[in-house]
């Protein structure tokens, strides 16, 4: 089975700091990725990367099983991966929520009744049907989180590339967030700070550390409390 998505020795660095230092990474259908590491460790350039956002410096980047090394290359292949950025309001942008999330399909090319069809299902299915006229602005931090992952839902991606999509969001919310991606289909690349939730959702895991993705177990075990715990494995 070939991967979805792949990088082979990809290195990118950033004011002249390599952020990312060789990193070979794959994702295959079914699988729910996550990479897990501290502030800085490179989480969000190495997502922004494998869109073609982030210039790298070396090494070979697939999408769908196609070399991709410039912007024509990688814009066929973006709509097919939804990738929620970290802050939301850097992918509302418009004034209505269901205009927002109805932005998806128009622009592959639904017609208005079908964009705006998709676009009510995907907010219904995330149990956020009635925010449809909402100013989207106006939404608390987790509303928007949910809406903008309405907004990728709509377009039926074949990979969803999340970062940081508990950022914002109480305990409710996070709850129907955790449903509507447990119920996901496609695969997901997902990067978190929060461990609870990678771990009710991630089928793998990667710590990004020092430029490089070690690979990591999620497993529980019992001390004074019971918590879930990511420890890289040994190579
Ligand atoms: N536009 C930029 N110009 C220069 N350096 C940048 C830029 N954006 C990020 N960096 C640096 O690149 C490194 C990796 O940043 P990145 O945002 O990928 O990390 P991250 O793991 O996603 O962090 P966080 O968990 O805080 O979101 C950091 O040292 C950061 O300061």
């Amino acid at each position: 089975m070939s991967a979805l998505l792949s990088l082979d020795g990809v290195t990118v660095t950033r004011a002249g700091k390599t952020v990312l230092a060789g990193v070979d990474l794959a994702l295959y259908q079914g699988e729910r990725l996550a990479v897990i590491g501290p502030n800085g460790s490179g989480k969000t350039t190495l997502l922004r990367t494998i869109v073609g956002l982030e210039q790298p410096a070396g090494g070979r980047i697939r999408l769908f099983g196609e070399d991709c090394s410039n912007e024509r290359q990688f814009r066929r292949f973006r709509p097919r991966i939804g990738f929620l950025f970290q802050d939301s309001d850097d992918q509302l942008f418009c004034p209505s929520v269901i205009e927002d999330v109805s932005f998806g399909p128009l622009n592959i090319g639904c017609s208005h009744a079908q964009s705006m069809e998709r676009a009510q299902a995907a907010l219904d299915d995330l149990g956020i049907g009635h925010l449809a006229d909402r100013i989207s602005h106006r939404l608390s931090g987790g509303e928007k989180r949910l809406v903008c992952l309405a907004g990728l839902l709509a377009m039926n991606p074949e990979v969803l590339m999340l970062d940081e999509p508990t950022n914002g969001v109480d305990a409710d919310n996070g709850q129907l967030l955790l449903a509507a991606l447990n119920a996901y289909r496609g695969a997901m690349l997902l990067v978190s700070h929060d461990v609870e939730f990678v771990s009710q959702l991630a089928t793998r895991a990667v710590v990004a550390q020092h430029g490089r993705l070690l690979s990591a177990e999620i497993h529980e075990h019992v001390h004074f409390h019971h918590h879930r715990h990511v420890h890289t494995k040994p190579e």
